[in-house]
């Protein structure tokens, strides 16, 4: 770490490698004003070898959205250092782990556990998709365990793929008034729109994975089919021996979340008021964990504030859909 930063390695000692990327690798480090441990996440810039523009413009817009982002469920940048060939990110640190090493671990993840980690992922998604932001890329690896118990908060992460809906012509042209716009202008505004359902979809894959323990969609399926064709076909299976122990309710939002024509998927706040989510011992247990330090009222003020900011900011979510 000779290349760290001269202002980086006078604020922080970094120590030993504790998570390793496909870009990049995570280390653990001390502040060492307060000792206090964080992780430091290295992004090299070289790990985009095409054009660096796009590169650099995806990294800054990563940095952009991380630095913006304020959700008990989504990670937080405490610092950020660049070097002309990498980005040095500061953040919390996740003494759980990826959730991808917990379900291999674990083999399958317990309902009711599976079930607080889900509702964990649908109230960040939902914060991200009420502001604006795609993240493209859920999986078990860019979901992150804050310890070690089955009881914690998740925070998602990874949002190199991510993608920041604007106002578009398309809108703007649908406000004015349509005097002389075509008819297709509008069948075909009913289809734009749904970039965001691409979130739910993998959400659906990440449930699956953690209550069956493994994925919907892989090589050796029985039906012969590339893993393509099963996804573009919504082709997948739950095997008796898996799924047998588990609640049709749990199956069913798995069911309604893989479904191929996106304008048919269950939308994140559909599935946040699916029946298998509506279990009020889950939802004291996790706003508990995700808002740790107010007492009862307070934290209660804080989910009608959350819930508030969701409803408002959701009415003007599809106005700013592409
Ligand atoms: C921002 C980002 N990736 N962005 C990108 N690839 N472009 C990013 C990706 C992964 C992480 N991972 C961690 O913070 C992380 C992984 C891990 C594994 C064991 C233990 C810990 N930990 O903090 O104790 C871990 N933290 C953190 C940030």
């Amino acid at each position: 770490q000779s290349n760290l930063p001269k202002e980086f390695s006078e604020k922080y000692l970094i120590t030993k490698k504790i998570g390793a990327g496909v870009c990049g690798e995570v280390k653990l480090a001390f502040e060492r004003a307060t000792c206090k441990k964080v992780a430091v996440k290295t992004i090299n810039k070289k790990d985009f070898p095409a054009s660096l523009g796009t590169a650099t413009q995806n990294a800054e817009r990563e940095i952009q959205i991380l630095q913006k982002i304020d959700h008990p469920c989504l990670i937080k940048t405490e610092d950020f250092f660049q070097t002309d060939d990498s980005y040095y990110i500061v953040l919390e640190l996740m003494e759980g782990g990826e959730l991808f090493d917990r379900v291999k671990s674990k083999n399958q993840i317990e309902e009711s556990i599976a079930k607080l980690y889900f509702y964990q992922m649908l109230k960040a998604v939902e914060y991200l998709h009420n502001n604006g932001i795609i993240h493209r890329d859920l999986k078990p690896e860019n979901v992150l365990l804050s310890s070690q118990d089955d009881v914690c908060v998740i925070k998602i992460t990874d949002f190199n793929q991510s993608k920041i809906l604007e106002e578009s012509a398309l809108m703007r042209t649908l406000c004015g008034t349509p005097t002389y716009l075509a008819p297709e202008v509008f069948t075909d505004a009913v289809t734009v729109g749904y970039s965001r359902a691409v979130d739910a979809w993998s959400l659906g894959v990440v449930l699956f994975v953690c209550l069956a323990g493994y994925p919907p969609f892989h090589p050796n399926a029985q039906t012969g089919l590339s893993v393509r064709d099963q996804i573009t076909q919504g082709i997948y299976t739950f095997i008796p021996s898996k799924w047998d122990g588990i609640s049709d309710d749990a199956k069913d939002v798995v069911k309604r979340l893989l479904v191929v024509d996106p304008n048919a998927r269950l939308t994140i706040e559909e599935a946040l008021h699916h029946p298998w989510l509506m279990d009020e011992a889950m939802k004291e247990t996790a706003e508990c964990i995700m808002y740790p330090k107010d007492s009862g009222d307070a934290t209660a003020a804080d989910a009608t504030a959350d819930s508030v900011d969701a409803t408002v900011a959701s009415t003007t979510k599809r106005s700013r859909e592409n």
